[in-house]
């Protein structure tokens, strides 16, 4: 029963509990590492710690252990120098411990964020919100087009959709020819993903920490990024794949809120075979009736915020709305149809 208690998240206040030294107000980008077992999280993290880059770097490690009690192991990397503490928690998905003590782990990091720039979480097959995802370029292939009973959702598809970054590690493992079919199918899940290859996880820093600083910064990066996503075409009936659509105009903001809830909420949304489309990513950047500026739309399972950007319309731009899905069972036509119905408010009262 506790499991229904909801920690509330309370907005970090700007020059408020940290003190008063410079940066401590700052927002502390977190980086969540993922991926199958094996597939090079630990080389990374290991990387990432060793690498000289001047960077202070918090690195939670989510391991799943024996019995109920799960430790977590919290390093401290500064200037070379490792800060280790024990945290316990009690469930191993991060969107799952949101409801947990896993939330107080994070606060906690964050009350003391005048000591580091970064956050990295690794995690281990079972979560959730994946933001850089090492896939295993001899394995992964396997591991993604893994056929599950019917309902089930393959994990390690699933890590692919929701990370930002996908590190393809061990090409050393591979040929030319297997490498591309490992990103293809990457490709195919995660039409927005940005993919690196790697051996022994090494990759350049920036590419790794603080990966939602173009988004939140500006739209115009994530406008570009959606420019070239393209709808992919199942291999599989139920299969993750990405879908993306575009609409002119503008929409009203309580309408696009019951698009998404209608989407991620009451999943009453279908296909044409009447399967539920399952969403498990969603991405977009929408002009919204009454604001100057675009407006990013960030979903991840049942969570999803509007944040309006620095990028205000220009006066002779044409407003758009641009979207970008990954899940099951989508239909780009069918959603299409229903973004317009729901959102454009075209029909009764104008
Ligand atoms: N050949 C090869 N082996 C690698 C590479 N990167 C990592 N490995 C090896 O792969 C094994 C697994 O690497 P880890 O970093 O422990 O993988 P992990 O994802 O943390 O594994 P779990 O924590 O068990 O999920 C280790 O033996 C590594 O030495 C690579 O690029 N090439
Ligand atoms: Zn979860």
């Amino acid at each position: 029963m506790e499991d229904e208690d909801c920690p509330a998240l309370v907005p970090i206040d700007p020059g408020g509990a940290g003190g008063a030294q410079a940066g401590a107000g700052a927002r502390i980008p977190v980086t969540i590492i993922t991926g199958y077992l094996g597939a090079g999280k630990t080389t990374l993290l290991n990387y990432i710690l060793t690498e000289q880059h001047n960077k202070r770097i918090a690195v939670i490690l989510n391991e799943f252990g024996e019995g109920s009690a799960l430790e977590k192991s919290l390093a401290i990397s500064q200037g070379g120098e490792l800060y280790e503490e024990w945290l316990e928690l009690r469930n191993g998905c991060l969107c799952c411990s949101v409801k947990d003590n896993g939330v107080k782990a994070i606060e906690n990091l964050m009350q003391k964020r005048g000591k580091f720039d970064y956050i990295l979480l690794e995690t281990t097959g079972l979560a959730d919100p994946g933001i850089v995802s090492v896939v295993d370029a001899k394995y992964g292939l396997q591991h993604l087009t893994e056929e599950k009973p019917e309902g089930l959702i393959n994990e390690a598809a699933r890590q692919v959709a929701l990370a930002d970054l996908i590190i393809i590690n061990k090409t050393d493992l591979v040929s030319g020819e297997e490498l591309n079919k490992i990103r293809t199918s990457v490709r195919s899940i995660n039409g927005l993903v940005k993919i690196i290859e790697t051996q022994r996880s090494r990759v350049d820093l920036s590419n790794v920490l603080d990966l939602h600083a173009f988004d939140s910064l500006s739209g115009v990066s994530l406008q570009k990024k959606l420019q070239h996503v393209k709808t992919t075409h199942a291999h599989l009936d139920k299969g993750i794949i990405t879908v993306t659509f575009e609409v002119l105009g503008n929409i009203i903001e309580e309408n696009l809120n019951l698009f998404i809830q209608n989407l991620l909420w009451e999943k009453n949304v279908k296909d044409k075979t009447g399967c539920t489309m399952d969403v498990i990513r969603l991405k977009g950047l929408v002009s919204i009736q009454g604001k100057s500026h675009q407006v990013i739309v960030q979903g991840v399972h049942e969570l999803y915020d509007l944040e309006e950007t620095s990028v205000g319309w220009k006066e002779d731009e044409k407003r758009t709305n641009r979207l970008v899905l990954i899940g099951r069972n989508l239909d780009k036509e069918i959603l299409k149809e229903v973004f317009i119905a729901t959102v454009t408010g075209k029909q009764g009262n104008s």
